[in-house]
């Protein structure tokens, strides 16, 4: 594997690390279930494909059929070169501000009750950024649960990133997701940090924001799983940046045989209401309406199954590409009735800082 672009999926205390590609899958319609199937049926015993998808349906995919290893994580020994950045944001936190306030008028107007915008930011790194040197980084200091790094269309891109939210993972006939919605950014203080997570649990918005997800997987879930089961109340969940409302989700597949594997399963659930809205549609239209194409592979989601179908794929956020000396960072953030655009613009803010802080950026 090219240690400029390494290949790796990690969730657990150790990383799956890609040492040989057998093959490279691309497809131009990254929900094509056609696609999902051919290559998973391709996986030999011992092989995994490790891949992401794009966030829009009818957008690209892209999943490397490897072989590899589970490796301890390492930390990562000498001096940073000193860099220097270019920041273009785009769009400003202004321009943010005014979306979030169309939003929440198309929202008090119907049928749009939720919506998820996001933002990026565009930087020039002089010397380049190094992804190994990130994806180090990222698993020692575990911003996030799920860590990533791969290498896309491009020779030189990579898409790496530590995602804290579980989509979907398969192991044998069970089933789990961790879908996350409504957060807060920490506060240094610790009791108004305290403070900040204990008003999360109680907000009537934050709880709205996030029930629209739980009750669309579960909805999706209930197709071809029994014992769908989720907590009567989110909990909290704590990363580098932020507080979030999580509700760990569990359910066992109806027919383990012919049932889906977990990349069907994934392409079933995306795009969840954690990153697109509800309906699905009209926040589809609204996402395009105003961010533009700026996603691409962000908010998509990221993973690997293996030739039985198990496998663990985490939304694609806390994300970044890195292609030579240019780095985008995208973070989003779910609107809904009552969402004030200044705290949007804090909380998209301090998601796009778990990616700046590991790439050195001021
Ligand atoms: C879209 C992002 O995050 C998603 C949106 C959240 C929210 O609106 O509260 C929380 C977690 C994620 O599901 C992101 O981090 O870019």
């Amino acid at each position: 594997m090219s240690a400029d672009r390494p290949l790796l999926f990690a969730s657990g205390d150790q990383a799956y690390v890609a040492d040989r590609v057998v093959r490279t899958w691309h497809t131009p319609d990254g929900s094509s279930a056609a696609w999902a199937d051919e290559v998973v049926a391709a996986l030999e015993p011992g092989e995994r494909a490790i891949g992401a998808l794009s966030f829009a349906p009818g957008a690209p995919g892209i999943l490397h059929q490897v072989t590899g290893s589970e490796r301890p994580l390492v930390r990562t020994a000498g001096e940073e070169p000193e860099r220097t950045y270019e920041v273009r944001e785009f769009p400003t936190p202004d321009e943010y501000a005014a979306m979030v306030r169309e939003a929440v008028e198309r929202i008090a107007e119907g049928p749009l009750r939720k919506v998820v915008l996001g933002r990026c930011l565009d930087v020039i790194s002089d010397p380049p950024l190094v992804p190994s040197e990130i994806i180090d980084r990222l698993l020692v200091t575990r911003p996030g649960r799920y860590v990533f790094s791969v290498p896309l269309e491009g020779a030189t891109e990579v898409l790496v990133g530590a995602s804290p939210e579980l989509l979907v993972r398969r192991e044998g006939d069970q089933i789990a997701c961790t879908p996350l919605a409504g957060s807060v950014p920490h506060s240094d203080d610790p009791d108004e940090d305290a403070r900040r997570a204990e008003a999360l649990l109680l907000s009537a918005k934050d709880l709205a924001e996030h029930a629209f997800v739980v009750d669309a997987i579960v909805r999706t879930l209930k197709e071809v799983c029994v014992d769908v089961d989720v907590a009567a109340a989110p909990t909290l969940l704590s990363t580098d940046t932020v507080w979030h409302l999580a509700s760990p989700i569990t359910a066992r597949l109806a027919d383990p045989e012919t049932g889906p594997s977990a990349l069907r399963l994934a392409q079933l659930l995306h795009p969840t209401p954690a990153v697109g809205g509800v309906p699905t549609a009209e926040a589809a239209a609204m996402i395009t309406a105003l961010e533009g194409d700026l996603r691409d592979y962000f908010a998509g989601f990221v993973g690997w199954v293996d030739g039985d179908g198990d496998g663990e794929f985490a939304v694609t956020i806390r994300a970044a590409t890195i292609d030579g000396p240019r780095l985008r960072l995208f973070a989003g953030a779910g609107i809904v009735a009552g969402s004030d655009p200044a705290s949007e613009v804090a909380e998209t803010g301090a998601k796009l800082a778990t990616m700046a802080r590991v790439t050195g950026l001021p």
